[in-house]
């Protein structure tokens, strides 16, 4: 075997975490329409040919007009549990020991479906899983920039009664126009409440985003966070704070973030000593989940069985498992490379 084949061979073993993955953009076209069918509701598209026609994004909003349709047809309890349920699945056959899943409450609660019906779907599938296979699992509850402040005190008054179930707080969806400062107070009353919290910053978003995310929002960790390398002091930051990055190769690719994977920067971010992880963001959308997206690395950047066991390493420290678990992981990923 030659040497990018053995290490894609590794990668496709090791124990992975994810710790950057919107649950709705999990949903493949063959559930999308098995689903609109069940609910008796009308897709813009008429084939599963069509729908993946279509994914063809010049920037972010492009792909989150189409993420915001499909997650329409999602209308019951069952729905959430289904789609969060086939996504766990795929991952447990790729030795994804842990995830951190994102769910999009207002995406829902705008079309009339209630918290309670999302999060409990969610959370029963994310128990199943654990019972099943052992997996561990969080879940980040994320407010839309694009919407208020005021929606999204709206939408942690509604999380109120499942704060047991939350473990943190992000902030996703159209980056530009819309700073981090813009929601200052809300992630202040998260952190009252004990909620870790993270954000998309540096996605398309300016440096200046992603100083505001770590300055005023005190994020306990960064989404993306690409262009962040434009700021020599801000990577000193991060490094500083020992922030893990949260980076999504497909993702990047997909929304022109970077135009080619042997662009891709995640060996700078390595070398510059930063916590980078590898996750797969939307991989219904984008073309693969973690396994595909350490292979589309792994041959377009060129990284090493080093770079790949720091990778590794970086999601296993950089998640939110208890330090017991971590360490369980970090013996497994070390018999492994040596
Ligand atoms: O990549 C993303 N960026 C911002 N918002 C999102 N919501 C789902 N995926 C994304
Ligand atoms: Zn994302």
């Amino acid at each position: 075997m030659n040497v990018t084949d053995t290490l894609i061979t590794l990668a496709k073993q090791m124990p992975k975490t994810e710790l950057h993955l919107h649950i709705e953009g999990t949903f493949e076209p063959e559930q999308m329409f098995a689903i609109a069918q069940r609910n008796k509701v009308e897709l813009t598209y008429q084939t599963v040919e069509a729908l993946k026609a279509a994914y063809q994004f010049n920037n972010l909003q492009d792909f989150l007009d189409l993420y915001y349709q499909g997650m329409s047809v999602l209308l019951h309890e069952v729905d959430f549990y289904d789609l969060t349920m086939a996504y766990l699945e795929k991952v447990n056959d790729e030795n994804v020991v842990h995830v951190e899943i994102f769910f999009d409450p207002q995406g829902h609660t705008e079309r009339g479906v209630p918290f309670d019906t999302q999060i409990k779907g969610i959370y029963r599938a994310l128990q199943d899983a654990e019972k099943k296979w052992g997996m561990t699992t969080r879940l980040i509850m994320s407010f839309l920039r694009h919407l208020s402040e005021e929606s999204a005190f709206e939408t942690l008054a509604a999380a109120k009664p499942y704060l047991d179930w939350i473990d943190g707080i992000g902030l996703d969806s159209s980056e530009l126009g819309h700073p981090p400062e813009k929601f200052l107070r809300v992630f202040q009353a998260c952190k009252d409440l004990g909620l870790k919290v993270t954000a998309h910053a540096g996605e398309e978003g300016p440096p200046e985003y992603v100083w505001q995310a770590i300055e005023q929002i005190h994020v306990d960790r960064i989404d993306h966070g690409n262009r962040a390398l434009e700021d020599e002091k801000l990577v000193e930051t991060i490094r500083q704070k020992n922030l893990t990055l949260t980076v999504c190769p497909l993702s990047n690719l997909k929304l022109c973030v970077v135009n080619d994977m042997t662009h891709h920067p995640i060996k700078r971010m390595l070398a510059l000593g930063l916590n980078a992880t590898v996750n797969s963001d939307d991989p219904a959308y984008f073309g693969g989940y973690m396994n595909d997206n350490y292979s589309a690395l792994i041959k377009g950047t060129g990284i090493n069985k080093a770079e790949l066991y720091q990778l590794a390493q970086n999601g296993i420290t950089g998640s939110w498992m208890n330090k017991e678990q971590q360490q369980n992981h970090l013996k497994t990923l070390e018999d492994l490379f040596h």
